[in-house]
């Protein structure tokens, strides 16, 4: 298992511009980075055409410097006497400085792009654009990028994207226009945002990041706080068991169970609780769900709890350091006051996980739970899907075709103090510091009823056990979609819990 697919930082355009300029400052030619950049598009290109024993490669090269390492991929790939066409977005004349440069070293057939045909072509290059994107392509382009894509649907031949596929937003992830769908990118020095959030990601293919000679001291100055979410963010804070401990060193988890016709959801909850690591979990129950909470449970507690009385009450017990509450809560005034009770400031500092229902309660007064969560004594991860934030953080939600679904993010941190767990297959993990992280795979298989209070759960057993709340909640991501992709078809809620050991021994590099 690699404990990351790629560096962990994660940046936007401008600071990758920052970076290749600073490595130009200190002495490195641009031409230099853009004939690493080449070679490695030729790499990955030359390993496409051997296995499919493609010949005809067709680049299309843009404005800017995405065309110039288009203009050297083709020039390596021709010397290993494959069949190249350039086709250029602009005269080449028009180019400047590296790209210019690049373009002079291409000695084969050049042909506008506009008029290129993909007839006969086995594999398409795609530098149009790359970070320097700027705006909406304009028509002439759109139409190329969408003849493209319809060349690829009908052969099934492959198109290889240098740096992002053209018309994706590297920092956004958003589709300017119209963008290439490309089986493979490879990037540079880091991956961008753009190729992690939707819909940007589902355009890459497989994506590689290379090394071009631009050193990782160049992001010193950066302060760069957005990061792939892997092992490596959250391996060395993960708790581990000690000989030497007991159960109530690994925490006591509380979850809150809703009314008896709405169990089944907390229940899921504390069993994932139990299984992330908590040493104990206990599932508040109201009177009338007891009978089916305590049949059907057995290494979970359960206690009598009515309404914001009864949880306080359970509660006073301080032992119990975490608390999960929304799975089948119910959206009422009394799901407000139990949520107001949970974030109680006490002398300890109770970590808390709020889910669902949890958060839909305050629909109408956000700034009311927001009061509660910002006074909160321990860490606090909210854990919205893309509906429920969208009712809830409805002031951070706009400008969606400018701000990405991290900045929004990030902004919900911000206003809530809390860590802000947005759900879905780019989920992204913000904290109020302004550390992100983005789940870089996902499972299909996830879509499954059930799956979000596991989820919830895993992170009230991780926090139960003290981790740091954003590494908490980004490595609770991480374990549910790891889980799911090896569990894979036919997966229901209660399967991520049960494959969770075999997470838990891949982590820790013990043999299955
Ligand atoms: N040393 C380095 O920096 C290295 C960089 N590398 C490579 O360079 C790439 C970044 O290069 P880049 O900055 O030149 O930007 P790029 O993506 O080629 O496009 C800019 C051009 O497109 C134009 N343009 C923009 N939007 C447009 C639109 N909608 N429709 C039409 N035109 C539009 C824009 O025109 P303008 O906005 O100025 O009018 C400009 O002419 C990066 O992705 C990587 O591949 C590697 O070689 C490693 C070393
Ligand atoms: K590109």
């Amino acid at each position: 298992m690699p404990l990351s697919p790629f560096p962990l930082e994660i940046l936007t355009t401008d600071q990758m511009a920052r970076a290749d300029r600073l490595t130009i400052e200190s002495g490195v030619p641009g031409i230099e980075l853009m004939e690493s950049a080449g070679v490695a598009l030729a790499r990955v290109t030359t390993r496409i055409l051997q296995r499919t024993s493609g010949r005809r490669v067709l680049a299309l090269c843009g404005p800017g410097n995405n065309g110039g390492d288009g203009y050297v991929a083709a020039r390596l790939l021709k010397a290993q006497r494959y069949k190249v066409k350039v086709a250029s977005l602009v005269p080449p004349d028009q180019l400047r400085g590296d790209a210019a440069r690049a373009a002079a070293g291409w000695a084969g057939t050049l042909l506008p792009a506009q008029e290129c045909d993909f007839d006969g072509v086995d594999l398409v290059i795609d530098a149009l654009f790359g970070t320097g994107l700027a705006r909406d392509l304009d028509l002439p382009a759109q139409t190329l990028v969408n003849r493209l894509n319809q060349w690829r649907r009908e052969t099934k031949q492959s198109v290889v994207s240098v740096d992002i596929p053209s018309g994706v937003d590297g920092t956004t992830g958003a589709i300017r226009g119209a963008a290439v769908e490309a089986d493979e990118t490879v990037t540079f020095f880091r991956v961008k945002t753009g190729h992690l959030l939707l819909p940007g990601r589902t355009r890459c293919g497989q994506l590689t990041c290379a090394h071009i000679g631009i050193r990782s001291t160049t992001l010193e100055s950066m302060q760069v706080k957005t990061f792939v979410n892997a092992p490596d963010l959250w391996l060395s804070a993960l708790p581990r068991p000690k000989v030497d401990g007991h159960k109530y060193t690994r925490g006591h988890a509380l979850v809150v169970s809703g009314g008896a016709s709405f169990t089944g959801a907390a229940r899921l909850s504390a069993s994932a609780a139990l299984r992330a690591g908590a040493g104990l979990v206990t599932l508040a129950s109201p009177s009338d769900a007891l009978l089916v909470n305590a049949s059907a449970l057995t290494s979970v507690m359960v206690r009598p709890a009515d309404g914001a009385g009864g949880l306080a009450a359970v509660l006073a017990d301080e032992r119990k350091n975490a608390v999960a509450i929304g799975p089948g809560l119910g959206v009422s005034e009394e799901s407000c006051r139990q949520v107001e009770v949970s974030l109680t400031p006490q002398a300890y500092r109770r970590a808390a996980v709020l889910d669902a229902d949890a958060l839909t309660s305050f629909e109408s007064d956000p700034f009311r739970l927001w009061r509660a969560t910002r006074a909160a004594p321990g860490p606090v991860v909210m854990t919205p899907h893309a509906g429920e934030f969208a009712r809830l953080f409805s002031e951070c939600n706009s400008d969606r075709a400018l701000r990405s679904k991290l900045d929004r993010a990030r902004d919900a941190a911000r206003v809530s103090g809390a860590i802000v767990l947005y759900k879905g297959p780019d989920t992204v993990v913000a904290a109020p510091d302004g550390r992100a992280s983005i789940q870089a795979t996902a499972s299909p298989w996830l879509a499954t009823a059930g799956s979000g209070d596991v989820l919830t759960g895993i992170v009230a057993g991780l926090l139960a056990q003290r981790m740091d709340g954003f590494l908490a909640a980004s490595c609770a991501v991480w374990m549910h979609t790891r889980a799911a992709e090896l569990f894979g078809p036919g997966l229901i809620a209660d399967d991520i819990i049960a494959t969770l050991p075999r997470v838990w021994r891949e982590l820790f590099g013990v043999a299955s």
